[in-house]
């Protein structure tokens, strides 16, 4: 038998813009080809296994060849086959129609790059990367003729008898001049390493089974230990360390999706790694840009979703609109944080132990996703320059009656910086104040958010004020100093100080308090740092200097003594002072450093 006919179709030869617009991603023919040999070879075993199908099954392995010489690569399956009949309406008709459908609209639309995957134009791939397509194919049906269909690409396709023993596919490739890399056999393992390395069906190319087909997230979580779930992150993401725990994904209704997600090592805000999950759809390989699919802060997970009822082959803002993606979005998030509430309330130590590794990842996800917050209200941690951590409630109820000002509001005091505002920090915990550590890029918009749900209560940084005005009691500071000798002091510091940016005032502090205090005040400092971070629509504040609070202890001894020293003594104590509160800053350097030690080797000798 030969027959030669014309695919249906209006545009003469729609291969040079398959070959235009899927120009990036030719190696995905070799996924949609095993793919398609994976699917006929598990309908064949479907058809077995009903009883349809009476015949040895056979080695099922699909085998992926390539031929230097021959310039071919050869896919070849032992699934169901097709009859001459079931190549004209499975290849040509349908996948034809489908194309000129896809120029059609690709001559009306805007959008053309997003289009050619809007249309299963599956085997069509081929033609990507081939001049000539040709599939030798025996169908399962008893008493069919094998046969033998050849393409070129033009809409002129030719079928002959063949001869063929086994039953199955063998799709052969030859491959066009300019895709000569595709004969190289590292570039097609790598091409199968991407896409094929979980299909369900065992794959061979040089003699070796590239793939796991049953890869853990197919099976039930009873069925899996702990080393399970480990060695599949390895096998995922070789070389990482290993992960800090994980949640199974399982759910048929009303989306089907499967999969792993796992909560990684995170050593610091630089290392957040976005991308490492894999989405599949049933076991294919589609892509690990998941953007659309899981909401925007869980992409710092680790793992593989799979599901066959997210819409891969559409464009982006399609697929934000989609509802089944945006049930998955909200199963998603519910799910993580339901684990992180289990081992939360299962076990308090260990959540605490991990919590510098996720703690980016909750308040990432409490900012971007309300859903999120209402439940990780209960779970996330503060944590204090003790190194001892409470949830929001717990942290409540410790500071509330020694924190909350005179006018009702409870003040929570940070540091982001043990070390550099020790003596602030220190200075707090004299008063029996708490002080939070909250060190991270994101705890400036996670203070922000705090602030917002958290009813009357304020987050000061503990250097924003001195002591007595971050919280503000009722009491009043009884001066020791009159009107006259505050303002008498007060111009004795701002000579000495000669600097615009120092606002110098003088206040009732205690006498166990510094003499001299910097503070750079707290809405001074978010501003600029929105400004920093591009927000706000304060850019010109970045480039302003910063302007500090220099409050001079009215009641240390020292200021006392200011007043009654010698003309020319009274402006290098008050600098001594200051430089001392710099110092105690890490805010003394250069020439003003020089000066200071110099002045202080002086003062020692004087004794
Ligand atoms: N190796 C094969 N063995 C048997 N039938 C095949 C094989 N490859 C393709 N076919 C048949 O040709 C049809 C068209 O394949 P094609 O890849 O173009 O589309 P599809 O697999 O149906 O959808 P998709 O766009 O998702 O790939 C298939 O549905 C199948 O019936």
């Amino acid at each position: 038998m030969e027959e030669r006919g014309n695919i249906s179709i209006h545009t003469e030869n729609i291969f040079p813009i398959i070959k235009k617009f899927l120009y990036s991603d030719h190696e995905i023919f070799l996924r949609e080809l095993v793919s398609n040999a994976v699917d006929a070879t598990q309908k064949i075993k479907r058809l077995s296994s009903i009883g349809e199908y009476k015949g040895e099954l056979g080695d099922l392995k699909v085998v992926v060849k390539v031929d230097k010489d021959a310039r071919t690569i050869t896919i070849s399956d032992r699934g169901i086959g097709m009859t001459a009949e079931e190549i004209k309406k499975y290849i040509n008709q349908i996948a034809f129609s489908g194309a000129a459908e896809f120029v059609e609209r690709y001559k009306e639309a805007g959008e053309q790059n997003q289009i050619i995957g809007q249309f299963g134009l599956g085997f069509y791939s081929a033609f990507m990367v081939a001049d000539r397509v040709e599939i030798v194919t025996k169908s399962y049906k008893e008493d069919t003729v094998p046969a033998h269909w050849t393409c070129d690409g033009s809409t002129e396709f030719a079928i002959v008898d063949a001869r063929k023993e086994e039953r199955g596919t063998n799709v052969i490739l030859n491959v066009a001049s300019d895709s000569e890399e595709f004969l190289e056999k590292e570039r097609i393992r790598t091409i199968l390493n991407k896409y094929c390395k979980f299909l369900p069906v065992e794959v061979e190319f040089e003699g070796e089974v590239i793939n796991n087909p049953n890869p853990i997230w197919t099976k039930q979580p009873s069925e899996l230990t702990e080393e399970d779930y480990k060695k599949f992150y390895n096998e995922l993401y070789p070389f990482s360390e290993a992960p800090l725990f994980w949640i199974h994904l399982n759910v048929d209704y009303p989306f089907n999706l499967t999969g792993i997600l796992y909560f990684p090592k995170i050593k610091n805000d630089f290392e957040l790694q976005r991308n490492k999950i894999q989405l599949y759809s049933r076991q294919v390989f589609i892509t690990d840009e998941v953007k659309d699919v899981v909401p925007e802060f869980l992409m710092l997970l680790h793992g593989v979703i799979d599901s066959p009822d997210i819409p891969l082959n559409v464009s982006r803002s399609f697929l934000q609109a989609d509802s089944s993606v945006k049930k998955i979005n909200t199963y998603i998030t519910k799910k993580v944080a339901d684990k992180l509430t289990e081992i939360f309330k299962k076990d308090r130590a260990t959540f605490e132990n991990n919590w510098d590794d996720i703690n980016v990842f909750v308040k990432y996800g409490m900012l971007s996703d309300e859903k999120f917050y209402e439940k990780a209200k209960d779970f996330v941690l503060l944590q204090n320059t003790e190194g001892k951590y409470y949830t929001l409630e717990e942290y409540k109820n410790l500071t509330q009656a020694n924190q909350t000002d005179k006018n009702g509001q409870l003040t929570l005091l940070y540091t982001t910086d043990v070390d550099k505002q020790h003596a602030f920090v220190e200075a707090a915990h004299n008063r029996g104040y708490d002080v939070l550590k909250l060190d991270t890029l994101i705890d400036s918009h996670f203070i922000g958010m705090l602030e917002q749900k958290l009813e009357k209560t304020t987050l000061k940084r503990v250097d924003s004020d001195t002591i007595d005005k971050l919280i503000e009691k009722d009491e009043l500071k009884e001066s020791v100093l009159s009107d006259t000798e505050k303002e008498d002091l007060k111009k004795i510091y701002e000579q000495a100080i000669n600097n615009q940016n120092m606002h110098v005032q003088v206040e009732p502090l205690s006498p166990d308090d510094a003499p001299v205090v910097i503070t750079l005040p707290e809405f001074m400092r978010r501003m600029k740092d929105m400004s920093r971070t591009g927000g706000g629509g304060m850019m010109f504040m970045g480039n302003m200097p910063d302007t500090y609070n220099v409050a001079i202890n009215a009641n240390h001894s020292i200021n006392q003594r200011i007043l009654k020293a010698k003309d020319d003594n009274k402006e290098r104590i008050a600098r001594q002072a200051f430089d001392l509160a710099l110092l105690s800053q890490n805010m003394l350097s250069g020439s003003a450093l020089t000066a200071f030690v110099k002045r202080s080797v002086d003062l020692i000798d004087k004794e």
